[in-house]
């Protein structure tokens, strides 16, 4: 099987144009140059403001760069595709819908119910909701509802899975749960995953490699190699001193 999911930014730049007759353009992204390997699972860190969702949003197609560009697998990146999957902190489910046909909703539009019938189920019961099916979004926790969310995406079998804080809503035991579940379905389906977050011990749990970015306009500071074996202790010496070296990265004291 070809590994699939390989992601390019070329001297990538983004300038948004002033907003008002007295404003100045703002520069959002400055030639940011980076290959992610096909697989991989790299976390976005940075102060706030600083890049990291015009980056994701770029990458999803859902805005232009004004220089540079992105290649995943080798073609441009021009507009949103299902190849390139999007889970935002909050859920958006359909409250009408159950889980079942949340999760089925993309299939059913594009005609492909039937055939992906199977697949609803094998990705329901990947994040965990086996049994919800028949449920509606109002009976779950938010935690369920962004599994929801999860496999509504995995459905279209993405090569590229893009997270802006997905978890950031939740609270700190079911987000420990859901970093361990999506590792799982990472291992289950090899797809390529992007986050953005603002907590560096999320990063430092989930991410192979961690891109550091500065306050605007973002340029990439460093990427930093997680390297450390899994299952990931979050309590282990390595894991700390991983935590500080990219809180001194960041400027921040640990
Ligand atoms: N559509 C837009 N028009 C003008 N400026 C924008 C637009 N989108 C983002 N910006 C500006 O670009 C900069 C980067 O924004 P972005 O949302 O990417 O930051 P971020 O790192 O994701 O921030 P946060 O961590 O707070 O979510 C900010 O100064 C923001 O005001």
């Amino acid at each position: 099987m070809v590994a699939t999911g390989q992601i390019t930014f070329n001297n990538l730049r983004k300038v948004f144009p002033p907003r008002t007759e007295t404003s100045s353009p703002v520069e959002a992204l400055h030639h940011v140059n980076a290959e992610v390997e096909p697989g991989e699972f790299i976390a976005l860190i940075g102060p706030s403001g600083c890049g990291k969702s015009t980056l994701l949003r770029l990458l999803a197609g859902l805005d232009q760069p004004s220089q540079g560009k992105i290649l995943v697998d080798g073609n441009l990146v021009e507009r949103p595709s299902r190849e390139r999957g999007l889970v935002f902190q909050d859920p958006t489910l359909y409250p009408w819908l159950t889980i079942e046909q949340n999760v089925g909703f993309g299939p059913k539009l594009a005609g492909e119910y039937r055939e992906k019938r199977q697949s609803i189920h094998e990705f329901i019961e990947l994040v965990g909701l086996k049994g919800f099916e028949k449920n509606y979004p109002y009976e779950l926790s938010g935690g369920m509802q962004q599994r929801v969310a999860l496999a509504r995406t995995l459905i279209n079998y993405p090569k590229v899975l893009l997270f802006d804080e997905p978890f950031g809503a939740l609270d700190a035991f079911t987000r420990m749960k859901m970093h361990d579940e999506l590792l799982k379905i990472r291992e289950r389906t090899n797809i390529t995953m992007v986050m953005v977050t603002h907590d560096v011990e999320e990063a430092v749990y989930l991410a192979d490699r961690v891109f550091t970015m500065t306050p605007r306009p973002a340029i990439l500071k460093k990427i930093v190699d997680v390297n450390l074996p899994r299952p990931r202790r979050r309590d282990s010496t390595a894991f700390i001193k991983k935590k500080e070296e990219i809180l001194d990265i960041l400027n921040f004291t640990a």
